[in-house]
């Protein structure tokens, strides 16, 4: 029996930044249904990973298939389109617009989720849904920031570094999220540097350092790996 082919596949990714070469060789995958985290230390090239592939950062080499299309020449519209939706670390949320407005923005897509399911799924939403983005706590912004996106009816997430700056009742919150989209088929490309959120939530994980994966660790491994896995971390 042949395996599925991966919903994301990446192949000998590089990209810069200008002469500055970031970004050296990257191979990753994601199979379909899969939460996936890219950890290690600031600066070892995690967030530079999802632009590259999402296409927003544009001057880079390699492959990138999504679906099994090669998507690295596409517009990064066009890569939403076909199902992709990143969210930044700067939690791209319309500030002074109302979370209703702000679900009702993204234009809603065939097979995308409408205002009943997300309410359904994320009530807080609802309870929440005339104050302004601005009033919203960080964990709320957050929750805001992944769910919106879903109007667009994505099969992948990006999501860089969900449970950054939030205190840690709020990042089990946003870990519980993750793990429901999760059960609602979509996969999750995670960046993270707070490796007890990653470990829970994620099927597989690489390692990242100085712009190269030095290790893929496997879900069953993360127990025995422990400690190097922090170290990875730790500056
Ligand atoms: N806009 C930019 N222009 C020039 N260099 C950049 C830019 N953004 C990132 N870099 C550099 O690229 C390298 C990789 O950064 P990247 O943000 O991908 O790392 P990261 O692993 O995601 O860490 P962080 O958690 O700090 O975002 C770093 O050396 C960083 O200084």
């Amino acid at each position: 029996m042949t395996s599925p082919s991966p919903l994301l596949e990446v192949r000998d990714l590089n990209a810069y930044y200008g002469q500055s070469h970031v970004l050296h060789g990257i191979n990753l995958h994601v199979n379909a249904g899969e939460v996936v985290s890219l950890i290690g230390r600031n600066g070892a090239g995690k967030s530079t990973t999802l632009k590259s592939i999402m296409g927003v950062l544009r001057s880079r080499t390699g492959s990138v298939k999504f679906n099994g299309q090669d998507i690295l020449k596409l517009p990064s519209n066009r890569i939403a389109s076909l199902g992709m939706a990143w969210v930044p670390e700067e939690r791209a949320i319309l500030s002074t617009l109302s979370v209703k407005e702000n679900l009702e923005l993204p234009p809603a897509r065939a097979g995308g989720w409408n205002l009943e399911r997300v309410y359904e799924a994320f009530p807080i939403l609802k309870t929440r849904g005339h104050h302004a983005g601005s009033k919203l706590s960080g964990g709320e912004q957050q929750m805001l920031a992944m769910v919106r996106v879903l109007r667009s009816g994505p099969k992948l997430l990006l999501l860089d570094e969900p449970s950054e700056g939030l205190a840690p009742v709020i990042v089990q919150n946003i870990g519980q999220i993750i793990a429901e989209l999760q059960k609602e088929g979509l996969a999750v490309l995670l960046v993270e540097q707070n490796l007890k959120f990653a470990t829970r939530l994620a099927d597989r994980h690489y390692v990242y350092v100085d712009g190269e994966i030095v290790e893929e660790v496997p879900r069953s491994e993360v127990a025995a790996r422990h400690d190097d896995l922090q170290r990875y971390l730790s500056v």
